[in-house]
């Protein structure tokens, strides 16, 4: 009889995340930025026109600043995203017994590509690849399909989006409601997810009506009414139209309105990060605050309970339909 304590699991789990340098340093945020930016479902220019521009041009002013960024979050145990997703991942292993749950990254490490191969050397046999984030983008998830694509030795399945799942729904309203209960109700929510080049989403990209639905759902679970919440879209990279409204605009625009007190979540990041660390909580709240206001940020579920659970339940029904 074989003991289910001890047989080892032929399913494993894999929770990708984006990747984040090794180090707040120059030099891995370089390594890092090479590796993302020379993604093409980051940056479609042709790599004879962005290859030196990035590494002659982008680089050589981008590293150092972002560098002296990372440090300003940087956690005892490494760069924030790492931390939590490891934590998330260990949270939502103990969620799903018998299975194996490890956690990949689409750029550094643990590198997705090797974290497939190393599954099926131990004998996983099938891995279910949940990406970390709610949203589905070309840019993000398609990236994480086309590893997939180019590991057919394990086979795999992938979760596409999970932007209105009633768990994680239900996760993030109650992060906010726990928020309120802490440090008051603000006079305003703001959603406020990563932005997407305007040329992505006019091409067929999903995320944009994906992160409304999403920021939509949450509100109607708080009850809230259409003035009292708003979304925008924050980290613009390029020079390009991004997505609008941007954040910072929303927030001037929120002030200028005499609002003084508004909360900020980021639901399109499952965990917390140098975008919502350090641009939100940290820049944009010092902006808000010159206006007269103050900008109290939500964290991310990170490895909370809560999210472990919805995560595991995503998954297991995801599981449940591959037979
Ligand atoms: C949550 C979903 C994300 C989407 C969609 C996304 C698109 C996207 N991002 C860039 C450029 C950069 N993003 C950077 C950081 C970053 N981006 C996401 C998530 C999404 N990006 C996360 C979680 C992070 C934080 C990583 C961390 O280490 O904490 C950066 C790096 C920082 C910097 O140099 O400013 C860049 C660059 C593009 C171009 C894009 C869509 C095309
Ligand atoms: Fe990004
Ligand atoms: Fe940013």
């Amino acid at each position: 009889m074989i003991d289910a304590s001890t047989a080892k699991p032929d399913t494993a789990v894999v929770l990708v995340n984006l990747g984040t340098p090794e180090s707040a340093t120059a030099a891995a945020v370089r390594r890092y930025l090479i590796e993302f930016l020379s993604d093409r479902r980051v940056v479609s220019l042709p790599p004879w026109l962005w290859q030196p521009l990035l590494r002659g041009v982008i680089l050589p002013r981008r590293a150092t600043p972002v560098a002296r960024k990372y440090a300003s979050i940087w956690m005892a145990d490494g760069s924030p995203l790492a931390v939590y997703t490891r934590r998330l991942a260990e949270a939502a292993g103990r969620e799903l017994p018998g299975l194996r749950v490890v956690e990949a990254m689409r750029y550094g490490e643990p590198a997705l590509a090797a974290v497939l191969q190393r599954l099926r050397a131990e004998g996983v046999r099938r891995a279910l690849v949940l990406p970390l984030y709610p949203q589905y983008s070309t840019s993000t998830t398609a990236s994480v399909a086309d590893v997939l694509a180019r590991s057919p030795e394990l086979p795999t399945r992938l979760v596409e989006d999970y932007h209105r799942d009633p768990g994680w729904v239900a996760a993030i309203a109650q992060s906010i409601r726990d928020h309120r209960a802490a440090n008051g109700v603000g006079e305003h929510l703001l959603f406020s997810f990563h932005g997407l080049p305007q040329r992505l989403v006019d091409a067929g990209d999903p995320y944009q009506r994906q992160c409304e639905a999403g920021a939509a759902a949450i509100a109607v679970a708080l009850g809230l009414d259409d003035g009292q919440w708003s979304l925008s879209y924050q980290s613009r990279f390029g020079a390009e139209r991004w997505l609008a409204p941007a954040t910072d605009a929303s927030l001037d625009a929120l002030a200028a309105r005499g609002v003084r007190r508004v909360d900020v979540i980021a639901p399109g990041f499952a965990v917390d990060c140098l975008e919502t660390l350090e641009e939100v909580a940290m820049m944009l709240a010092e902006r808000f605050a010159e206006r007269g206001g103050e900008l109290r940020y939500i964290p991310c579920l990170n490895d909370a309970p809560a999210h472990a659970r919805a995560l595991a339940a995503i998954a297991r029904r995801a599981l449940d339909q591959w037979r």
